[in-house]
């Protein structure tokens, strides 16, 4: 038999296999069906019969009628087909492998889900150890259509004549295949390195690490996927919590999750981590790294204690003929008191209260001759109007934002700061809280405003302040958080993250030769603490291989950081596509034309999506040039939104500015330079580069 006819045998041998998986998930979700028809009527009947038994089976329904949504869900993912794989071993068994496990009504195994310990040695065989595996098959299928099958020969020596072996490598097919919209799942091809930092334990902090490409992210996901399999009800009850850098890069992992039937993830951005709060923009990077920093956390301690710009300065209030009047000092003395108190400020107006009038009393007292009862000026004053108004406008409640904003004036700021900024940090600062939104990094810092000033007591209708609400965090605690682009997340954004998961076990996913972040010790001990301190558990996993660039372009965009990444953090591209990157020399004046003209030929050269990567100081002009070419595979981004990302083919316009921008270096060009999978073209007005 020709080698296409061994093929199409072949593959008609597994659509046979597929044609009943497909059969029995069918009959599970009638089974299912009905049994959760049954489970109502049971609701609904006997109520007064064996009540227990009743919950028992009402609980079996539940689960029955879970699976199924799940069977259901992971059908209508129009991913790469429900079975992937299919093992034979030496002792003739025959295992397949797919998104999840299916059983036939004898319970015997049609297929094994992919996180099962059975399934481990598709990820884990290899020719050295091939685990029993004779010969591992990836089966590739459009919908519920076999379309291919490639196979790998772990053992030679005990394959049998009936045993044919086809293709050409599944996981080359796949990296070479055209990007789209969003990431796809990679179940099909798991590499054995990722493998065994997807099935690591839950517990403590596990850390993977890897250049650009080598799939971090897509590990992180597939562990996700794992760990829900493996420990729902611990993951599943508080639920899982992905950050990533960007929203851009939020969307572009969307789809992974689900595609394994897992829908329940909360997947957010650092810039809108906190409810309620949306980032519209992100800072350059020096004020970013002002905002990031540790020092933050004084300037907002401080700000919190101030008196609010509006606040009045003096008090006076008139008891039995007598004027009694609080100054300026005497009412900031009032004000410090009661911060020194142990309940933060937005709970505090009853002390707050409390305090102004044991003030008032004291001067009362020290009047000649007015002769009054302390706890008659007590209660006389505490029930006026005129004092419950003075108290809220004096002593009010602010939330995050309007502190934040109010560090806009200059002059405030520069008091909070003391000596923790310079005058440089403070104008930056300043400058940009008078812009219009909160950033990135704000978002950070009005989490921590939330949690210094204390969630405000609800109010009753009718206006009257009910005393504090019971002690209730007005944010979720998950029970695993992922961190991807881990290097980047500042002090102020790992404590903002940690607040999230003081009970978590966490998965960390990073690279610091990408880093945007200009003090690495500092964030190193902010995440420390945001794990629980230097004594939890620590696993480390270091990927090597980057599957996404071609040898050719990874070439290029590890010259550039040579000089501040030691050999062993460059990973190893192994996919060739003869293709150089094109270096082209710009007229400075004419960036904008040759960036769309580059892109216009990458368009017609690559089949999926297009990335022009530009300094942020050009991304707006770009963007609007780029919308005229109404091309719906074409995107326009900066160097720090190109993190996690990636394109077929990119255009990477001025490499000499998007270094010039970073506060690390060449750090966010490397990252720029290692978004495209197949073609890179570099715009530089500069003759001297690279
Ligand atoms: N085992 C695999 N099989 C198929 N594709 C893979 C595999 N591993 C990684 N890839 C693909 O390689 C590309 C890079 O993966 P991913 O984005 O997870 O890398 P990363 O390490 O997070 O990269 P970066 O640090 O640059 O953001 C993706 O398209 C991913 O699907």
């Amino acid at each position: 038999m020709s080698e296409s006819s061994v093929r199409e045998a072949e593959i008609a041998v597994e659509q046979k296999h597929v044609d009943l998986v497909y059969a029995r998930v069918a009959e599970m979700r009638d089974e299912a069906e009905a049994m959760r028809t049954r489970g109502d009527e049971l609701a609904h009947g006997a109520r007064n019969e064996a009540v227990f038994e009743q919950a028992a089976m009402l609980f079996e329904r539940d689960v029955m009628v879970r699976h199924a949504n799940q069977i259901l869900r992971s059908l209508d993912a129009e991913h790469e087909g429900l079975v992937f794989g299919r093992l034979d071993s030496t002792d003739h068994e025959t295992m397949y492998v797919g998104r999840l496990g299916v059983r036939d009504s004898e319970f015997d195994n049609l297929v094994t889900d992919w996180r099962a310990p059975a399934a481990a040695p598709f990820y884990q065989a290899t020719a050295e150890q091939p685990m029993g595996v004779v010969r591992r098959r990836v089966i590739r299928s459009t919908g519920q259509s076999v379309v291919d099958i490639d196979d790998d020969l772990l053992m030679p020596d005990a394959r049998l004549e009936s045993m044919p072996v086809v293709g050409d490598g599944a996981l080359m097919a796949s990296l070479t295949r055209a990007r789209g919209e969003s990431m796809r799942d990679i179940v099909a091809t798991i590499q054995k390195e990722q493998d065994e930092a997807i099935r690591a334990p839950w517990r403590g902090v596990t850390e993977i690490t890897g250049g650009p490409g080598t799939g971090k992210t897509a590990v992180a996901l597939h562990r996700v996927a794992y760990l829900l399999y493996r420990d729902r009800r611990r993951m599943g009850g508080s639920g899982v919590l992905v950050v990533g850098p960007s929203p851009a890069f939020t969307s572009y992992i969307s789809r992974v999750l689900p595609a394994m039937g897992e829908d329940t993830v909360e997947l957010r951005s650092l810039g809108d981590l906190v409810d309620g709060v949306k980032a519209t923009r992100v800072d350059p990077g020096p004020v970013a790294a002002v905002k990031g920093s540790l020092r933050m956390r004084k300037v907002l301690r401080k700000a919190i204690r101030e008196a609010p710009a509006d606040a009045p300065q003096e008090f006076r209030i008139v008891y039995k003929g007598e004027v009694l009047k609080l100054d300026a000092r005497e009412l900031q003395r009032v004000r410090s008191a009661v911060h020194n108190g142990r309940k933060p400020p937005n709970q505090s107006r009853v002390d707050a209260a409390e305090a102004l009038l044991e003030a008032l009393w004291r001067k009362a007292e020290s009047y000649d001759g007015f002769q009054v009862k302390r706890a008659d000026l007590l209660n006389d004053l505490g029930e006026r109007m005129d004092f419950h108004r003075f108290v809220v406008v004096w002593w009010q409640l602010p939330t995050p934002a309007e502190v934040l904003r109010g560090l806009a004036d200059r002059r405030r700021l520069a008091r909070m700061a003391g000596r923790g900024l310079t005058r440089a940090e403070v104008d930056l600062l300043a400058d940009s809280w008078a812009l219009d939104g909160f950033s990135t990094a704000d978002v950070a810092l009005l989490d921590e405003l939330r949690v210094l000033l204390g969630k405000p007591p609800r109010r009753r209708r009718g206006g009257q302040v009910v005393g504090p609400p019971p002690p209730r965090e007005d944010y979720d605690e998950y029970a695993h958080i992922v961190v991807d682009e881990a290097q980047d997340l500042s002090p102020m954004q790992w404590r903002m993250v940690g607040r999230r998961g003081k009970y978590a076990s966490w998965t960390v996913v990073g690279d610091p030769v990408q880093s945007s972040w200009p003090d690495p010790a500092e964030a190193r001990e902010a995440q420390e603490a945001a794990f629980g301190g230097p004594r939890t558990q620590h696993r480390r996993f270091a990927l090597r291989t980057n599957y996404r660039n071609s040898a050719e372009i990874f070439a290029l965009a590890g010259e550039v950081v040579r000089d501040v990444a030691e050999p062993d953090q460059l990973p190893i591209a192994v996919r060739s596509t003869g293709v150089e990157p094109l270096v082209q020399l710009t007229d400075p004046d004419d960036v904008e034309s040759a960036a769309l003209k580059a892109a216009a030929d990458l368009l017609s050269q690559v089949d999926g999506t297009v990335g022009i990567i530009t300094p942020a100081g050009r991304l707006d002009a770009l963007r609007t040039a780029a919308e005229g070419l109404g091309e719906e595979r074409l995107r326009v981004v900066d160097g720090l939104e190109s993190k996690g990302l990636e394109y077929d083919a990119v255009v990477l316009v001025e490499p000499t500015e998007v270094v010039a921008e970073s506060t690390t270096g060449p750090r966010t060009l490397y990252v720029a330079l290692t978004r495209a999978t197949q073609r890179l073209t570099v715009l530089t007005s500069d003759p001297d580069w690279p």
